[in-house]
Formats: C-alpha cells, sequence, structure tokens
C-alpha cells in the first residue's frame, strides 16, 4: 500500500544542539485529517516545517506517495502550508492572493482564473473578491489562506494552528466548515494544534507528542478511552490515576493493589504480570453512591471490586445534574457528575461521604513508565 506521507524515524537536532523531533513515525493514508497535539515545544511545528520542506530533515526518512522527499525543495513538494498568520500581501486584493502560487508557478491567464473562481466559489468569496484583506474580517482573512493553499491542489495541505486567531465562536464555526471541506475535497491534513477539544473534534487519528516524541497515535475516542501512556492520560480528558503493583491479569482484566484498594480494569496492549502500573478511570466512567444507607459489598460485586470511600467538597446543582468535586482518601480532588437523587436531594451535600465505583471494563491498566 502507498501512503500519503510517511514518516520513517525521522528526527531534527537544531544547529544550536537541541534535539527538537527523535524517531517520529507515521503513515497517513490519502483524505485523512491527522492531528499533532501536545504542548508547547514539544515538537508539533517542527514536524509540520519538515514535512513541507521548511526545515532540513536530521535523520530518518521523509516520504510522500512513496517518493522520498528529504532533499526536495519546498516548491517542488506537493504540499501547502497555511500559517497562524495567514501571511496574506495585504497590497494585493483577494483574488491575487489566492492566485499568487499560481503566478510563480507560471499558469496562464485563463488556466489560473479558473482554478481561482472554483476554489473562491468554494470557500464563498467570490463576494469579496476584489476586496484588499486588511478590510476583512479573521474569519474571511482565515478563508482566503485556506483558498490559497487548496487553489494549487496539493496532496498535503498542513496547517498550523490556523484557527488559533479566531475568537472561540468562530473558531467553533470554521472548524465545522474546515471538517466538511476537507471531507468533501478528499485532501489529506495535518493540523498543528495545543487545543485538545479541535484535535478531537476535527481529526481521524490524533498524534499525541511529548518533548520530541511521539506518546500514541489513535482515533479521538480510542486516545480519550484507551490512553497507553501515563502522558497521555494526564493530558487527554480528565482522568484519575491509581499507581499500584500488578497482582494478576483474567483474560484482559487486570487486578491491582493501590493504596486506596484492590483495583481492576481492562489491560491496554501488552504489559507483564509483575510491576508498577497505573489504573487509569476516566471521569464520565465513575458512578457516584450516597454513602448512607448503601451496601457497600453489593456495589463492590456489581463493580468487580472498584469501589472507594471519597468526600463532597463542592456541589453545585445544574438542572438535573450536580456537578461535584470529591475528595479521595489519599487527598487529591476529582471532578464529577451525578444524576441529583429527587427522593434524597441531600445525598451530594458538602460533607456527605460517598461511594465511587467504575466497571472495570471502563478502566485502562497501563505500565507506570
Ligand atoms: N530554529 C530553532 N533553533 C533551535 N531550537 C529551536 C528552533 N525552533 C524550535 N526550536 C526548539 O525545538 C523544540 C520544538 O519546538 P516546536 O516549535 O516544534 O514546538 P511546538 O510543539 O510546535 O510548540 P508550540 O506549540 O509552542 O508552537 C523547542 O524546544 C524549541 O525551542
Amino acid at each position: 500500500m502507498i501512503f500519503d506521507l510517511e514518516l520513517k524515524k525521522v528526527g531534527k537536532v537544531f544547529d544550536n544542539g537541541t534535539t527538537a523531533v527523535s524517531e517520529f513515525d507515521l503513515s497517513v493514508s490519502k483524505g485523512e485529517f491527522i492531528a499533532f497535539l501536545g504542548p508547547s515545544g514539544c515538537g508539533k511545528t517542527t514536524t509540520l516545517r519538515m514535512i513541507a520542506g521548511f526545515e532540513s530533515i536530521s535523520s530518518g526518512d521523509m516520504m510522500i506517495k512513496g517518493v522520498r522527499m528529504n532533499d526536495v525543495p519546498p516548491e517542488h513538494r506537493p504540499t501547502s502550508m497555511i500559517f497562524q498568520s495567514y501571511a496574506l500581501f495585504p497590497h494585493m486584493t483577494v483574488r491575487r492572493n489566492v492566485g499568487y502560487g499560481l503566478e510563480v508557478k507560471g499558469l496562464s491567464d485563463a488556466d489560473r482564473n479558473a482554478k481561482v473562481d472554483r476554489i473562491l466559489a468554494t470557500l464563498g468569496l467570490e463576494d469579496i473578491a476584489d476586496r484588499k484583506p486588511d478590510k476583512l474580517s479573521g474569519g474571511q482573512r482565515q478563508r482566503i489562506a485556506l483558498a490559497r493553499g487548496l487553489v494549487v491542489e496539493p496532496d498535503i495541505l498542513l496547517l498550523d494552528e490556523p484557527l488559533g486567531a479566531l475568537d472561540a465562536n468562530l473558531r467553533k464555526a470554521i472548524q465545522n466548515e474546515l471538517k466538511l471541506l476537507q471531507k468533501n475535497l478528499g485532501v489529506t491534513f495535518i493540523f498543528v494544534t495545543h487545543a485538545q477539544s479541535e484535535a478531537l473534534a476535527l481529526s481521524d487519528r490524533i498524534v499525541v507528542m511529548n518533548q520530541g516524541r511521539v506518546e500514541q497515535i489513535s482515533p479521538p475516542h480510542q486516545l480519550y478511552t484507551r490512553p497507553n501512556t501515563p502522558f497521555v492520560a494526564q493530558f487527554i480528558g480528565r482522568n484519575t490515576i491509581f499507581t499500584g503493583e500488578m497482582q494478576k491479569s483474567e483474560g484482559d482484566t487486570a487486578v491491582v493493589k493501590t493504596a486506596a484498594g484492590v483495583l481492576s480494569g481492562r489491560v491496554n496492549g501488552s504489559i507483564s504480570d509483575r510491576g508498577k502500573v497505573n489504573v487509569v478511570v476516566p471521569a464520565e466512567a465513575i458512578e457516584v453512591h450516597g454513602a448512607a444507607g448503601v451496601e457497600r459489598a453489593r456495589i463492590a460485586g456489581e463493580f468487580g471490586g472498584n469501589v472507594i470511600d471519597a468526600m463532597i467538597t463542592r456541589c453545585d446543582v445544574v438542572g438535573h445534574l450536580s456537578q461535584l468535586t470529591a475528595a479521595l482518601p489519599d487527598g487529591r480532588a476529582i471532578s464529577l457528575e451525578a444524576h441529583v437523587d429527587k427522593y434524597r436531594p441531600d445525598t451530594f451535600a458538602v460533607g456527605s461521604g460517598v461511594l465511587l465505583s467504575w466497571k472495570p471494563a471502563e478502566a485502562t491498566v497501563i505500565p507506570a513508565h
């Protein structure tokens, strides 16, 4: 199978000795929407710039449609890049900005106009085609940048935090447009962001990076529910982590001795039968039971032994839901939601003792390092 993009152990060491990216492996199929997600300085932009050809590759190979690209200059790569600043020419009209890449390539006026008209129509920019970009809104400028990137018909569109300059509402609206456009055009998108919600909403797969390394590559839902590493478990979603010693595994369920008790969860990937592990419990998996009158043994039976004590330290009722903060015996505070008990509305009042439980299949057991 020929991939649109392959990174094979790609690394980058800058001239000053900074290692920005190490052994980056990734294969991307045509039409996929991939997000690079990670904290500031983890190497997202450097990787994108290596794909575009603006940054040299120090080690490994980069292929587009099976052809090695390491030494191919940016203008000869089938890629376009869109920057956060949009980098539009203020003195040129929208039409000329969009057509600039084709002008540089030496296309005839007729061919260029046909392509520009088509992309302006696709992005709903016909009405402002003859205006200058500095007279336009942030959303319109973002669309012009997108049109300029797409008009050259790249195999791969590279986007570096393209929505970063927009306000929250516009950002949401353009997110939806971007996703629709990408699906309709079938162009491969590689998108850099440090906004988790954006990556989860837009991508087919997310590459989580940490200190220049790939931590996990998974579809959003899987990343959210089945983190592979402690970093991903902390970075994505709202997880509570219990560290302990592996006691045994039965099928795909692991039993772990922790300070909070003997807990169990689904094993992710391969894990040895001994050693330090983390039980990762998503907030969405946790059920809250009022401690008064409940039988602990029954809940333990129903939830595979996963019951821990906690105390409510904050309770905000929003409609039929209580938004709770609960303190665990080790002092950690976790945020949870629970349905308001209409017969006993004080069940989750501040200071109440509660029991927290979760089904083993909804927790994930991963190595502790
Ligand atoms: N030209 C350069 N010379 C030396 N070091 C650099 C250069 N550009 C980036 N770096 C370093 O490489 C590392 C990765 O930077 P990069 O910009 O790729 O991270 P990032 O994940 O995109 O961060 P951000 O989200 O803040 O943009 C950082 O430690 C950064 O300081």
